[in-house]
């Protein structure tokens, strides 16, 4: 059914709909579909879902010169301790990717893969099962239901060695190039959301004192490491990455950090560094102050002292914004303004598979379903109707 209580609004007028050329992608609008982890993979393996994900990406990519960046994507075992989230290190998952970038592909849409490591993230259960490191930067305690878990399961954290780290850059930049090679328009890097590299980034959970550690420069090394070797192995026009400066998922420390601003500002800096000198990220990510937990429902959790405007006056390229944002068109309407940004909207493009139609219109749109959000099954992943199909058997 549609949503009842919210007022579509028409964004029609806005720059939304007027076209942008990112990178070799020629996008006929800038409504982007974000990465959400949807856990239909299957296991063992981490095999993208050969049935479904290629329906899934062809249903929102329907419309000429989209953006799509995929779910959460394992660069390698180590990385992939969630049974059901795909990876890209094996030949068996390459041959459903090839599947999905054909479907998008003949749609003149456009796939980036986002590519993750979950670090302190990793699932207990399958660490222990697997027998893989439980990594993270200095092995803080941390708490929160994934401290009472580890401790369940007698996993202690490992503290990543150099050569550990050099190993993860490595596993990044072979990943990429081959989710390149197999067709892929690009990728985007993780360093959002408590996963691998964003404890590096925070003091919270950082506290190593040599050079991956202890200032503003040394807390960025790794991520800038990792930005360095997939630009070196697939070219810069090709690479995307995602901070989430004021998020606490995974307890990171977000806004009540007083560094917090100082420290993003000196990573996108040094992004914008690489970019003037020919060989900069194609975007930066952004998710809004809004959402600072993704599994919080609406307007819990909300951080309103802050907003990502630090990043335009660092970064002069594309910028993506992501965060409750369409439930709020008013807020669209006024960040759509700008001429360098593109807005993301994940939970209504999943449950709309024709939202930027939709968005452009004011047309009602459909309800999502979060118990079927990280499920296995067809339902809530291809089963969500166009406008037209859902008009057709009743809603209103
Ligand atoms: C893929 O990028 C993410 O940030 C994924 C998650 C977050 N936050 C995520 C989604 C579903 C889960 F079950 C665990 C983590």
């Amino acid at each position: 059914s549609f949503i009842k209580e919210f007022k579509p609004i028409a964004l029609e007028d806005t720059k939304l709909f007027k076209p942008i050329k990112v990178s070799d992608t020629n996008l006929s609008h800038r409504v982007v579909l974000p990465p959400l982890t949807r856990m239909r993979a299957s296991f063992p393996g981490n095999v993208p879902n050969e049935e479904w994900a290629p329906e899934y990406y062809d249903q929102r990519s329907k419309r000429p010169g989209s953006m799509i960046i995929t779910e959460g994507t394992f660069i390698s075992p180590q990385a992939a301790v969630y049974d059901n989230a795909q990876g890209v290190w094996s030949d068996k998952q390459i041959a459903v990717w090839k599947k999905i970038f054909k479907r998008v592909r003949n749609n003149k849409s456009y796939i980036w893969p986002q590519l993750w490591a979950l670090g302190r993230q990793a699932d207990a259960v399958a660490l222990k099962r697997d027998g893989l490191r439980f990594d993270s930067p200095s092995g803080i305690d941390f708490g929160g239901k994934y401290g009472e878990l580890y401790k369940k399961y007698g996993l202690s954290q490992h503290i990543l060695t150099k050569e550990e780290i050099k190993q993860y850059v490595e596993e990044f930049s072979t990943a990429a190039k081959k989710i390149i090679d197999a067709g892929a328009d690009g990728i985007e890097i993780h360093a959002a959301n408590g996963f691998l590299l964003n404890p590096f980034l925070d003091p919270i959970s950082n506290k190593r004192t040599n050079e991956y550690g202890g200032s503003i420069e040394n807390r960025s090394r790794f991520t800038l490491e990792v930005v360095d070797a997939v630009i070196a192995a697939v070219g810069h026009t090709k690479v995307g990455i995602r901070f989430s400066a004021f998020g606490t998922h995974g307890t990171m420390s977000g806004g009540s950090e007083p560094l917090i601003i100082a420290q993003y500002s000196h990573v996108i800096g040094e992004l914008e560094k690489r970019a003037k000198e020919g060989n900069g990220v194609v975007y930066i990510h952004l998710m809004e102050p809004r959402v600072t937990n993704p599994f919080l429902l609406e307007g819990e959790g909300e951080y309103l002292d802050d907003t990502n405007d630090f990043a335009y006056s660092i970064w002069t390229g594309i910028i993506i914004r992501a965060g409750n944002l369409a439930l709020h068109p008013e807020i669209s309407r006024e960040l759509s303004k700008d001429e360098r940004t593109l807005l993301a909207f994940v939970r209504l493009y999943i449950s709309n598979p024709d939202l930027p139609d939709r968005l452009e219109k004011g047309l009602p749109l459909n309800k999502y379903n979060r118990e079927t959000f990280y499920h296995m099954g067809a339902e809530g992943y291809i089963e969500y109707l166009r406008y037209n199909q859902a008009i057709k058997i009743g809603y209103n």
